[in-house]
């Protein structure tokens, strides 16, 4: 397995491929590398001929008082992990290349909806969607992917650079994974790993809030409101600290209407030091 610290050699290897007519896909990670990330390389494979996996903990991504420095850096094992499944590239770059001119540069990718009026994020995590569509479009301009693989467990994320790649006619297919889980329901994520032998035992609580509200739509519930409520208290009640959960039209996650047939319900609350992100999308 080739691995890239220089953006350099990254482009020169991009070039080589193009010119060998090699179609090629993208699985941008934070690393620490679990099931999940395992599932887009095992999908990459399926949509190009070879599969480049990046691990780069973004720091435009991260709040003031956020993990930066604690962020699981598991670099060796997750090198392992993915020539288990013949990945064919990693690019592993540090910051400062990334961000030649630091993170106040004066140019960045915002998508405003989703930056500033979805979900909670907003008051949550100031900055955070701007961050990531910043270092997706960077890493889209360095990789050069025909398609790009990001999971469903991010499901705002997911939208995002859907609409992102659309509004800026970038020529990449981006495809979404089912979030894979542990036979809990709980949707496996790096940041598990700050949960403790007893948190992991309420972890699961948060699915399945998601799967009763999911349950109630699907008997007819209409007042959105009482189901948000109900599972914010199901939540909390199991011990975690509930942030938002929101009953939501699944493309474009406005609040919901009769007419909706797609639904998507999105929730996040804290438990220890982890933020759980979770979600169910599904028709009625
Ligand atoms: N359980 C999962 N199933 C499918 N895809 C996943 C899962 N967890 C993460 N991903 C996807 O892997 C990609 C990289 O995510 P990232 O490296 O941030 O991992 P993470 O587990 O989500 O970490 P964190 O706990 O920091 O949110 C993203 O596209 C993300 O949606
Ligand atoms: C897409 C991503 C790699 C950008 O840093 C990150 O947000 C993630 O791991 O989901
Ligand atoms: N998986 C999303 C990355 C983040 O929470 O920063």
């Amino acid at each position: 397995m080739l691995v890239f610290n220089q953006l350099s050699e990254l482009r020169q290897w991009r070039k080589e491929l193009a010119l060998q007519g090699k179609s090629l896909a993208f699985v941008p990670t934070m690393g620490n590398l679990h099931e999940g990330h395992i599932k887009l390389v095992e999908e990459a494979h399926k949509y190009a001929d070879v599969v480049i996996t990046s691990i780069f903990v973004n720091p435009m991504q991260f709040g003031q008082n956020e993990d930066l420095d604690a962020y699981p850096r598991t670099f060796t094992a997750d090198c392992d992990k993915l020539k288990a499944v013949n990945n064919h590239a990693v690019f592993y770059p540090n910051a400062k290349e990334v961000y030649p001119n630091g993170l106040d540069a004066q140019t960045y990718v915002e998508v405003p909806d989703t930056a500033h009026s979805l979900c909670g994020e907003a008051t949550q995590r100031p900055g955070h969607f701007r961050g990531v569509s910043t270092v997706v479009t960077k890493l889209f301009n360095l990789v050069q992917p025909d398609v790009a693989v990001f999971g469903e467990k991010d499901y705002q994320q997911l939208r995002l650079i859907k609409t992102m790649v659309a509004d800026l006619n970038m020529p990449i297919e981006i495809i979404g994974v089912e979030t894979v889980r542990e036979e809990s329901g709980l949707a496996k994520s790096s940041r598990n790993g700050y949960l403790t032998a007893q948190e992991k035992t309420l972890a699961p609580a948060l699915n399945q809030a998601l799967n009763l509200v999911k349950q109630a739509v699907l008997n007819g519930s209409s007042d959105i409101d009482a189901l948000e409520k109900l599972a914010t208290e199901f939540i909390d009640e199991a011990g975690l600290k509930t942030d938002y959960v929101l009953v939501r039209e699944a493309t474009t996650m406005e609040p919901i209407a009769d007419s909706h047939k797609e639904i998507v319900i999105l929730a996040a609350a804290y438990l220890g030091k982890a933020r759980l992100l979770d979600n169910v999308s599904f028709k009625r």
